[in-house]
């Protein structure tokens, strides 16, 4: 089981994940992308698929048109761990060069 991020390390994530933020009301961190229409959108969110299949920690994201908008928290652990963080920084990846 992974534990919850302690306050230091919640604080570093956030340091380092730009764009994210905490959610209001529960230990999850949340960011939204855009993208220059609905293909270049779904093609993130297919990239973001795999590594959330890889890494078997999955997003809770919606989807309207050119815009995704993920939330990330561990549901095993009832909040932030670690492979909330490893999923972040590859959803940066995904992102990368391809929002507007
Ligand atoms: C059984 C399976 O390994 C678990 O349900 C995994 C799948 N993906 C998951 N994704 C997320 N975000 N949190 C989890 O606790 C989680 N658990």
């Amino acid at each position: 089981m992974q534990q919850r991020l302690d306050a230091a390390s919640r604080a570093a994530a956030l340091a380092e994940l730009a764009g994210w933020r905490l959610v209001d009301g529960r230990d999850a961190i949340e960011k939204s992308f855009r993208f220059a229409d609905f293909g270049a959108a779904w093609g993130f969110m297919s990239r973001v698929a795999l590594a959330a299949e890889r890494l078997n920690h999955h997003p809770e994201w919606s989807n309207i048109y050119n815009r995704v908008t993920i939330v990330l928290s561990t549901h095993d652990a009832g909040g932030l761990t670690a492979l909330d963080v490893t999923l972040a920084r590859q959803i940066e990846q995904a992102a990368s060069g391809q929002t507007v």
